[in-house]
């Protein structure tokens, strides 16, 4: 039997996924990339009379920049860091990112200044109602654009066959629809609940708090949520969890 724990890592099927294989390579892991999110656009740019932008993922900020739109003074926010980078990388400035990387982060640091403001959020057609419902409560005038649609690629569920056998020493799931979708993948194998044992007893790392809500209310036990959300910290701190396999 191998040493090297197998890692399931459910990253869109681009640069992010070829990095996260990278990283648990250099950690290493054996990743087992299973990708559970595959990218639709919808040719649309974020409506230019807003006095706020929000973005709140990577694919967000290179649609944008692919369909053209050109920001006026609006005050551009990112959900964190992997948002803001690829903002700037298509030369847009970024006013803001919140201290903790989630839709409530945001929240919490622009209510006090969105009254009376008009706030476009600009994502996909998965976005958590967080973001609308709080920035309304706060006063603002809020207008909801979707750049893309997430879907799962009819190919993915070879992580929860791996599971369901008892093969997967950890699953790395970076937002509640990869949870989502990985049991809709082995729902559609015939292999849910196998599937779930298998999570049961490998170690399982969720991006965040709302990834974490989500695993919880489908019945997966978190293992590891990162003090910081990003691909980085949640790898590093799943992999240093899985239990030695020599022992
Ligand atoms: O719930 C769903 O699955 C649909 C809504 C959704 C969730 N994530 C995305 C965009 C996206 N981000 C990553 C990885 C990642 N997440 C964060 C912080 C973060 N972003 C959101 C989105 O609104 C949330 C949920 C929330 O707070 O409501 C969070 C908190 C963490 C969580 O538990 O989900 C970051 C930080 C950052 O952007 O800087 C990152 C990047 C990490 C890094 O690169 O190091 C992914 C998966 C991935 O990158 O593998 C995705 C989905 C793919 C995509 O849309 O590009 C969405 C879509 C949306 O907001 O419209």
């Amino acid at each position: 039997m191998s040493d090297t724990p197998t890692v399931a890592v459910f990253r869109p099927d681009d640069d992010r996924l070829e990095r996260a294989v990278e990283l648990l390579e250099r950690l290493g892991a054996e990743p087992v990339p299973d990708p559970m999110l595959a990218v639709e656009a919808t040719g649309t740019t974020p409506r230019t009379d807003a006095d706020y932008v929000v973005f709140t993922s990577k694919t967000g900020a290179e649609l944008v920049a692919e369909a053209g739109w050109e920001p006026g003074d609006e005050i551009v926010c990112a959900i964190g860091p992997a948002t803001a980078d690829a903002l700037r990388e298509e030369g847009y400035a970024v006013d803001l990112v919140p201290d903790e990387f989630t839709s409530s982060g945001l929240v919490d640091v622009l209510q006090s200044e969105v009254g009376g403001a008009r706030v476009e959020v600009a994502r996909s057609d998965h976005g958590s109602a967080v973001l609308l419902e709080g920035l309304e409560e706060a006063g603002a005038y809020v207008h909801e654009t979707i750049l893309y649609r997430l879907v799962r690629p009819a190919e993915s569920g070879r992580s929860a066959e791996l599971a369901a056998e008892g093969g997967l020493d950890a699953a790395c799931f970076t937002s509640s629809l990869t949870v989502e979708h990985f049991l809709e993948a082995a729902a559609q194998r015939g292999i849910r609940e196998d599937a779930l044992e298998g999570l049961a007893d490998a170690t399982v790392g969720v991006i965040g708090e709302p990834t974490a809500e989500t695993a919880a209310s489908r019945g997966v036990d978190v293992d590891v949520v990162p003090e910081e959300a990003t691909f980085d910290a949640l790898a590093h701190e799943t992999v240093a969890a899985i239990p030695s396999q020599s022992g």
